[in-house]
């Protein structure tokens, strides 16, 4: 988010602002936000505003709204054609060359008819059923990086960031399109030679060195021009590798024929509804369709294995909870048992505290931190008296409406935004056991129906045939129409790499981010990630190899 410096309103009806709260907004962040970043920032303002605030940066006017009943209307709206993903160019991929952009699954925009082929074409892909065939491909991986940890000696730090983002790529390089990167086979060195090139860089740099580009070039749209620098030089080179990574990737499944439940099968089954006849999807489609998966399936995974690992290396107690969650189900190294058995999809289920863990800290550091950018198509009213003009943006904060004590979370911070970054290390801030209870997930209404903007639940909108008084308010996947495709996907990634991770090594904090805040750590380049590396020591349990398959 670019800074924001002006005026916002707490009101019912966008596009007014007033005076007095633009003051009041000011007096706060002179109070003490003044150091928060956009995201932090938004997520401060919206607990002391409420549930729909509107905001301006530098030219663009925006609502941003978090009441999860309103967003249960939003979404309904949506499903109804009143909101649609703005208009951006395809993204990093069209900048490269300047071709025609060629959009993909997640720009798309709704209306468009190739959106709700290939959401509902690649769907099947993401099921449990396949997931359950899939899932050696990830215990494989991990396997890899387990052993490439131990090469490095016991008790080295090591990055959980690149950890996350290698086991991620190689995840969906597998399971999404029946390739193996090889990129977890080593760790923090050039790994995978498929696909590498003169430049010496392997495809997993490659891919992180275009994402930092095209982030870059989102904030400073000017930077494409900027061929004398040679940062952009190095950037607009590393995407260019990119795309002849995607199309020497197309090309080798086109060639061969991958496995009938990939991504990249169903992908290629594809019809085309804006071609005339039984045309398959154009290869300039395809290709960006493939980014669209390593884009949005494997930052976002790797940085939620990474924040969960932190997580726990600063919640001892949490840790020490899933380490004997492991060993009751047989999965943990220890002395008497060096050799447990391997990790299953079957487990994911079966090992709660894992899985609370995993929810805890998506809710906590959600990497899709702002979670929706949408526009009106018409002017949209709400049971609130809320009106959204046409053609206004409409965000979201994913910090808010999953920390906000106005949707009943209960001490619900990793740090309290707007004061000392320590205070977030007070004992309630990781509370897994909160997800314990499956209605967490839920902001349920007292019995007048009404939400804290004003927002009806369904029974008491008029018309209404579904009575309903509870709203999600647990979302790190989105919600609606466009919420994530590939979730399962991540939900079976996550959970397997932290579980492994732990029955292998006992993990801590390296000292060197040990009284770090997470403030210190986190950065939104997109997404919510790790502005650095996140060392952790790993202590091997046993000092054996499991060598992978
Ligand atoms: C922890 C991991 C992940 C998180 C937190 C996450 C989060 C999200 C969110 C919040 C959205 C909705 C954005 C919006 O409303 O505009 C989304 C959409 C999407 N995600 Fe994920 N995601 C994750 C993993 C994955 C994986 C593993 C894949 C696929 C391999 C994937 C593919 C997609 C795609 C294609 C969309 C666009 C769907 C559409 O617009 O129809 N994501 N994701």
């Amino acid at each position: 988010m670019v800074r924001i410096w002006s005026e916002f309103f707490n009101s019912a009806s966008a596009g007014q602002l007033t005076a007095d709260t633009t003051k009041r907004c000011l007096a706060r962040q002179a109070a003490g936000t003044g150091r928060l970043r956009g995201h932090r920032l938004i997520q401060h303002w919206c607990r002391h505003l409420g549930g729909i605030i509107a905001l301006r940066t530098y030219w663009r006017s925006a609502v941003v709204i978090t009441d999860p009943f309103l967003l249960q209307e939003f979404f309904a709206a949506e499903r109804a054609g009143a909101f649609e993903k703005p208009s951006v160019s395809g993204g990093f991929k069209d900048k490269v060359t300047g071709r025609a952009p060629e959009k993909g699954l997640f720009s798309e925009h709704t209306a468009h008819p190739l959106w709700k082929t290939v959401r509902k074409g690649v769907a099947p892909a993401f099921q449990p059923a396949n997931l359950r065939v899939f899932h050696h491909h990830i215990v494989d991986i991990m396997q890899q990086l387990i052993a490439a940890i131990k090469e490095k000696g016991p008790g080295a730090d090591i990055d959980m960031s690149d950890v996350g983002q290698r086991e991620s790529f190689d995840t969906i390089g597998r399971v999404g399109f029946d390739f193996d990167f090889g990129t977890s086979r080593t760790l923090s060195e050039a790994a995978a030679a498929t696909f590498a090139d003169s430049s010496g860089k392997d495809v997993f740099q490659t891919f992180g060195l275009t994402l930092s580009e095209s982030f870059k070039r989102v904030s400073n749209p000017l930077r494409r021009f900027m061929f004398f620098s040679p940062d952009v030089r190095r950037g607009t080179e590393a995407m260019q590798r990119t795309q002849d990574m995607a199309r020497a990737l197309l090309a080798h499944v086109q060639a061969g024929s991958p496995e009938p439940r990939s991504v990249a099968a169903h992908l290629l089954a594809l019809r085309d509804p804006t071609r005339p006849g039984d045309t398959p999807l154009a290869d300039a489609r395809l290709q960006s369709e493939l980014l669209t998966f390593f884009l949005a399936g494997s930052e976002t995974t790797g940085h939620t294995i990474a924040w969960t690992m932190f997580l726990l290396g600063k919640h001892p107690e949490a840790m020490a909870r899933l380490e004997a969650e492991l060993d009751a189900a047989g999965l943990l190294v220890t002395p008497e048992r060096p050799q447990p058995r391997t990790f299953t999809y079957a487990d994911i289920s079966k090992l709660p505290w894992l899985d609370a863990c995993v929810k805890e800290s998506m809710r906590l550091q959600p990497v899709a931190h702002a979670g929706l950018r949408r526009v009106a198509t018409r002017d949209v009213a709400f049971s609130s008296g809320l009106r959204i003009p046409k053609g206004t943006t409409v965000l979201g904060s994913q910090l808010s409406l999953m920390s906000d004590p106005a949707w009943g979370w209960k001490d619900p911070d990793a740090f309290k935004p707007g004061y000392s970054p320590w205070i977030w290390q007070h004992p309630g801030a990781f509370k897994p056991e909160r997800f314990s209870d499956a209605d967490t997930e839920y902001l349920v209404l007292g019995p007048d129906g009404v939400s804290p903007t004003g927002a009806k639940a369904p029974a008491a909108n008029e018309g209404s045939a579904k009575a309903d008084n509870k709203a999600k308010r647990f979302t790190p996947f989105g919600n609606g129409i466009r919420n994530c495709v590939g979730q399962q996907l991540a939900m079976s990634n996550v959970p397997t790499a932290v579980a492994m991770l732990t029955a292998e090594f006992k993990m801590t904090l390296s000292p060197e981010i040990l009284d770090k805040s997470i403030q210190d750590l986190e950065i939104t380049r997109g997404t919510l990630q790790p502005k650095g590396a996140i060392p952790m020591r790993c202590v091997p349990r046993s000092s054996s190899l499991r060598r992978p398959s």
